[in-house]
């Protein structure tokens, strides 16, 4: 290795390492710089400017040309030109080259000091060149030798240089690349994410977009397909025979649902409009799937309390009847009507009970109606509607935020809508016990507070109650409370069924016929002596309410303005003959009972397994547990 590869290597080293000046001794630097310019046969200063711009060392001005001293400006320094500010002067290198190159120039040894500097924050950098006293040793000969050798390597040092600088680019872009490739990997595990939460859904899913366009179907709607999602996916809905709602899903921004026989099977199709509009999802249900089942279970409870709020809509348009428009024939009828008569006049809690049918319901609000709170609500609850949870709320009512669910602003309880008035409270017995107690403090007290709150409420009602069920049997069994009991039973009313006093049916009979026949404006039909005789012959298990359906279904099934005793025999006879049924619905309740009892075994009495085991929900296994009265 000879001198020049050897400067040529530490150059090399020095540029390699980023221009890390300070790693070289400046004075090792800047000789083995002299010593290439000297070596670089420049003649003139017009061939320094040209040379120095060739090799890429920088733009040469000459700004001063003097005996004493030679300033060189240089632009575009090969050291400095891109470089921020440092708070020195750092290019011995550029110094070095220009030094030998006008030391050859002058045919004199000159030396460079460099005044000004980019990386001083010059702009440029400016170098002071002055004579010194020892000759610079110079062999021109071996320097023309290695001219070309000293080109090349400069040659090199700005290749490296630009290559450094494509390098920094590249890097720039590789950063840039690395960015988006993390982009990219953030997409796809977006992308993943949504697969994974599209796939695990129980039903089966489509993305549609605004054009019909299925963008996407999850596993389940693959599966259920049971074929290549790439078979469906890209294809519109149309094309592939699905029907669909989804422009119209789009246009009014509100969901389509619908049931369709697919395969023998029943499902639900829901499309909802997604991603403001931008899609559709479409949803494939099985009717029999859980999922449908809770919406049934829900619809159940909806329907409940639809009837429950039509009753009381029914309630609100009848004519009530007061006391004295009952229809009463009998001596013990009379008897009963003297007593609530009186009764009503006063604000005591009073039980009716009596067989169902027998007309609880109606006396109880004859009852309100008598009295002084007839222009104030007469609120009925139908215990048997309401589902377990709910008897709190719906008696006392709750506060904003008392559980989930519930409405925001809280609701008052059908006592505080019952101010002034009466409630009614229609089979009692089926009141779960822990509301009895709160019951019975209201009945105490005359106050209570809502679900969740604290504000102590005061309320002027009269609590009418019916039952038809043995209250004593239930005390036994601890299903009602003793207290609650005796509080309730302050006035206690017997109606008798109808089977004890037939003598009311043909007065009842008459009345129901008339007010039939004109409320669905049929020729006014009338019963005989002896269809009467048959109707009294008759037992009557469902008192009234059943007088009632078959005097209606004789009004108009019978086509002339007599009835028949024939056609009155003929509907007994179907009548009677339900008998046999209702006996068989005895046993099979008596069945299901020891059904409900087995599986509370299995279970270990967990009423949510057991409700699953059996197929029901919660709400009717408790129903029916406390319907058949089995202790769990
Ligand atoms: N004295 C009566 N005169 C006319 N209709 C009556 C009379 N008593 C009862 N009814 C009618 O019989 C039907 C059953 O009456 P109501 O609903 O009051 O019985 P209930 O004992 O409350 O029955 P349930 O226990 O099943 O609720 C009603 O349509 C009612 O109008």
């Amino acid at each position: 290795m000879n001198n020049l590869e050897r400067n040529l290597g530490s150059l090399t080293t020095t540029f390699n390492t980023g221009n890390e000046v300070k790693n070289v001794g400046k004075d090792i630097y800047y000789s083995t710089a002299k010593n290439f310019g000297s070596r670089l046969s420049i003649k003139d200063y017009d061939m320094l400017t040209e040379k120095m711009a060739e090799l890429g060392i920088g733009q040469v001005r000459i700004t001063l040309i003097s005996d004493e001293k030679i300033i060189v400006q240089l632009y575009e320094c090969f050291t400095c030109g891109e470089m921020e500010y440092k708070g020195e002067a750092i290019c011995y290198f550029e110094g070095g080259i220009l030094a030998g190159a006008i030391s050859n120039i002058c045919g004199q040894n000159m030396d460079a000091i460099e005044t000004k500097c980019n990386a001083l924050g010059d702009g440029y950098c400016e170098f002071e060149l002055t004579p010194k006293s020892i000759k610079p040793q110079t062999n021109h000969s071996t320097a023309e030798k290695e001219d070309n050798m000293v080109n090349l390597a400069l040659h090199s040092l700005k290749l490296t240089k630009d290559y450094n600088k494509v390098e920094h680019k590249t890097k720039n872009f590789s950063n840039m690349n690395q960015r988006l490739h993390k982009a990219l990997k953030k997409a796809v595990e977006i992308n993943n994410f949504n697969k994974t939460i599209l796939d695990s859904m129980p039903n089966c899913l489509a993305l549609i977009d605004p054009n019909g366009i299925i963008i996407k179907i999850n596993k389940q709607y693959n599966d259920f397909l049971n074929i290549d999602s790439k078979k469906v996916e890209n294809q519109n809905i149309k094309s592939l025979g699905w029907t669909t709602k989804y422009k119209e899903v789009l246009i009014t921004g509100n969901a389509a649902i619908w049931q369709e026989d697919i395969e023998d099977d029943e499902y639900i199709i829901f499309e909802s409009p997604v991603a403001e509009g931008n899609g559709i999802l479409r949803q494939l249900i099985p009717t029999k799937s859980e999922f449908v089942k809770l919406m049934l279970d829900k619809m159940t409870f909806l329907e409940r309390e639809m009837k429950y709020y039509k009753n009381k809509v029914k309630e609100k348009n009848n004519d009530i009847e007061n006391i004295a428009d009952l229809s009463v024939d009998s001596d013990c009828m009379r008897e009963v009507i003297r007593y609530m008569k009186k009764v009503s006049k006063t604000d005591a809690t009073t039980l009716l009970r009596g067989e169902s049918g027998t007309g609880k319901t109606l006396f109880a609000k004859a009852i309100h109606n008598e009295s002084h709170r007839k222009n104030n609500p007469f609120v009925s609850i139908d215990c048997t509607t309401i589902p377990e949870n709910f008897f709190e709320a719906e008696l006392f009512g709750y506060e904003a935020g008392a559980y989930t669910g519930a409405n925001k602003n809280g609701k008052a309880g059908k006592l505080e809508m019952a101010h002034g008035g009466t409630v009614f409270l229609d089979e009692i017995g089926e009141i779960p016990v822990e509301t009895q107690s709160k019951l019975l403090r209201f009945l105490q007290e005359k106050e209570f507070e809502r679900i969740g709150g604290i504000t102590t409420k005061k309320v002027d009602v009269r609590i009418i109650a019916a039952t038809n069920q043995e209250l004593e049997t239930m005390i036994s069994k601890g299903q009602f409370r003793k207290d609650l009991y005796y509080r309730l039973n302050v006035i206690n009313i017997n109606l008798p069924p109808l089977r004890e006093r037939l003598e009311e049916i043909p007065s009842l009979t008459n009345k129901i016929l008339l007010d039939f026949c004109r409320e669905v404006g049929i020729e006014l039909k009338e019963i005989g002596e002896e269809g009467m005789k048959e109707l009294i012959h008759y037992n009557w298990p469902g008192n009234i309410r059943e007088l009632e359906n078959l005097v209606k279904r004789l009004a108009i099934n019978s086509e002339q303005k007599m009835i028949e005793r024939s056609d009155i025999a003929r509907e007994i006879e179907i009548t009677t003959k339900i008998q046999p049924i209702q006996a068989l619905e005895g046993q099979m309740n008596q069945s299901e009972k020891q059904n409900i009892i087995d599986a509370l075994e299995k279970y270990d009495f967990n009423k949510t397994q057991t409700a699953k085991g059996l197929g029901i929900t919660r709400q009717t296994l408790y129903n029916k547990i406390k319907r058949f009265g089995i202790s769990s």
